[in-house]
């Protein structure tokens, strides 16, 4: 469904150059969840932005079902960390969800069913008339997925969007993502910087070396498919892949290869 190959980006202007992506290939299959980790600054978000059409590659490229992203997609939507800025503060919250929509052409009543269904879908069934800046952070993100999931995208790409909210309201978020995937069926790329984050959410994950990044190695989460925050946090088998993972971002941090074959190997480190 989503394929980046051989993807390099490098930013030049003001007498700089910075190489932020080496060569990344990777894969996303079609409702699928993949969380993708690396050391801060590692061109995570560069990475991201290439994959949604809003940044050229400097080689490689990026495919969404078979055609080439030369532009943001039609059917990939964004989550970004700063919903601060992401929300429009003159709107209310359900003209805030609507947005979009009405550049997808839709009818207001078709608009009308959507946004009043994603505001149901996040806990927000209440707020449509409220200003985001009457709501709490938690609940400007909440708005923030609501209005991409009205906008029914293919692929979800979330970029370490839980990053400014408080610890409670994070894991609510994380569950309130995990529950929205397994209803709908999007395809997920979320970026994170948390480790414990990206084992507890993802089917898989993406380890990235730091700049200019390769992928380091690719996990499978191999928890059921059904999380809890207290049970499965405290399962061996979550400690064990969040030390696996912490472990690589370490060693990435040092510079050290990833294990012979580790790249991009599919796979799941065995329990000891
Ligand atoms: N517009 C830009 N112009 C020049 N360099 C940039 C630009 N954006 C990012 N970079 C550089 O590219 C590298 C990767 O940055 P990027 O923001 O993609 O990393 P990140 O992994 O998302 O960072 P963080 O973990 O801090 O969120 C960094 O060295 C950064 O300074």
């Amino acid at each position: 469904m989503l394929d980046v190959r051989g993807l390099r980006k490098v930013y030049e202007g003001s007498g700089r150059r910075i190489e932020a992506v080496r060569d990344l290939t990777f894969s996303v299959g079609a409702g699928e969840l993949v969380c993708l980790v690396g050391p801060s600054g590692c061109g995570k978000t560069t990475l991201l932005k290439c994959v949604g059409g809003l940044l050229a590659p400097t080689g490689g490229e990026v495919a969404l079902g078979g055609r080439v992203v030369d532009g943001p997609p039609p059917g990939m939507a964004f989550v970004f960390q700063e919903y601060g800025r992401s929300l429009f503060p003159w709107l209310r919250v359900g003209a805030n969800v609507e947005l979009p929509l009405k550049q997808k052409g839709l009818s207001p009543a078709r608009r009308g069913e959507l946004v009043a269904d994603a505001l149901a879908s996040v806990g927000l069934a209440d707020a449509a008339g409220a200003y985001p800046w009457q709501l709490s952070g938690g609940m400007q993100q909440r708005v923030a997925i609501a209005r991409a999931l009205a906008y029914e995208p293919e692929v979800l790409l979330m970029d370490e969007p839980f990053a400014a909210v408080d610890a409670q309201t994070r894991a609510d978020l994380e569950d309130l993502v995990r529950r929205l995937w397994r209803q709908r069926g999007i395809t997920i790329l979320f970026v994170t910087h948390d480790i414990d984050e990206a084992v507890y959410l993802g089917e898989r994950v993406v380890v990235l070396s730091a700049s200019p990044t390769v992928v380091r190695e690719q996990l499978t989460v191999d928890l059921p498919a059904e999380r809890d925050q207290a049970r499965t946090r405290a399962a061996p088998r979550f400690t064990e892949l969040r030390t696996h993972v912490y472990e690589q971002i370490q060693a990435a941090k040092r510079g050290e290869a990833a294990g012979q074959g580790a790249a991009v190997t599919k796979g799941t480190p065995p329990l000891r």
